[in-house]
């Protein structure tokens, strides 16, 4: 080999390094680009998880005589806002008991963030620790303070009893009643009743806040201070929150309203886009 056949061996491995280095740099630059433009999606197009999966969910009463649902089927992604509405007797309550563990299908599936209710097992820990219920049946203790009734659901963590009261008077600020900390439940109105129950359903901080009727016994203007505390709770925290009315203008406000028929989800509604820019109406 000459001297010329040399030197041009020499260049072409020069060339081949060089180009190796332009490649490792141009293919570093587009998995820098990929990445990068996978993470604007990403941040762009948050992926919810279903936090309900429901599927062929039956309850019967009465030995089988009364089919309070018949093949439910139903997902509700995190931090939803859901209303279950329908006429009376059509299955509501006995889906939302089923939601909090509060009941038990006869058949069917139900998984409730991470907890497979159907399984019948750890139920007491899945009410306490994901479950806010602003129910009127669970209605707030009558001979304790209001502080002390919205402390009630803390006493399964772990915060000192200082911390506890700290939290308790900041949700019974969210919702406007901390002057009315120290005295009883029994001296409040309907309205600011139900608003201690919020700040209540919240103490523990749950993933899904569940509410039967939140507005059921109130006049018009009482139960607009209560929707806007429910809509500022689940927007803020990104609660879920499911929510049973027999009241369409009620179950609007929701991202999506569930029409149940004798125990069967008759329609499904996705008002998302439109409750946008709501305003909730005195
Ligand atoms: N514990 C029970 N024992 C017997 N029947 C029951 C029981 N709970 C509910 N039911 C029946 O199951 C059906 C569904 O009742 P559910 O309370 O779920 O209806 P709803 O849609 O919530 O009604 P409402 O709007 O009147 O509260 C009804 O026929 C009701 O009478």
């Amino acid at each position: 080999m000459g001297n010329n056949d040399l030197t041009e061996t020499n260049e072409i491995k020069n060339i081949d390094e060089n180009n190796k280095n332009n490649n490792k740099d141009i293919n570093k630059k587009l998995v820098k680009d990929n990445n990068k433009y996978i993470n604007e999606n990403n941040e762009n197009n948050i992926v919810k998880e279903n936090i309900v999966e429901i599927k062929g969910l039956e309850k019967s009463y009465e030995k089988g005589n009364i089919k309070a649902l018949n093949g439910i089927d139903l997902d509700i992604k995190e931090g939803e806002f859901v209303s279950i509405i329908g006429p009376s007797g059509s299955g509501k309550s006995t889906l939302l008991n089923m939601l909090g563990a509060l009941d038990v299908a006869d058949s069917g599936t139900i998984n409730v963030a991470g907890y497979d209710l159907s399984k019948n097992k750890k139920l007491d820990e899945f009410r306490s620790k994901k479950i806010g219920f602003i129910f009127q049946l669970h209605n707030l203790i009558p001979n304790i303070s209001v502080v002390e009734n919205v402390e009630i659901p803390m006493f399964e963590g772990k915060l000192s009893s200082k911390d506890r009261r700290t939290l308790a008077l900041k949700l019974l600020d969210s919702v406007g009643l901390k002057d009315k900390a120290k005295i009883k439940p029994t001296k409040l109105s309907g309205g600011e009743r139900q608003r201690v129950a919020i700040a209540r359903a919240l103490a523990n901080d749950p993933s899904i806040i569940l509410a039967d009727e939140p507005t059921g016994s109130l006049d018009s203007r009482t139960s607009k201070k209560i929707l806007d505390q429910l809509n500022k709770m689940h927007k803020e925290k990104n609660v879920t929150l499911i929510m049973v009315t027999h009241d369409m203008n009620v179950a609007k406000l929701a991202d999506r309203v569930i029409e149940v028929l004798d125990g069967k989800i008759l329609k499904s509604t996705d008002n998302s886009l439109l409750n946008d820019n709501i305003t909730i109406e005195g």
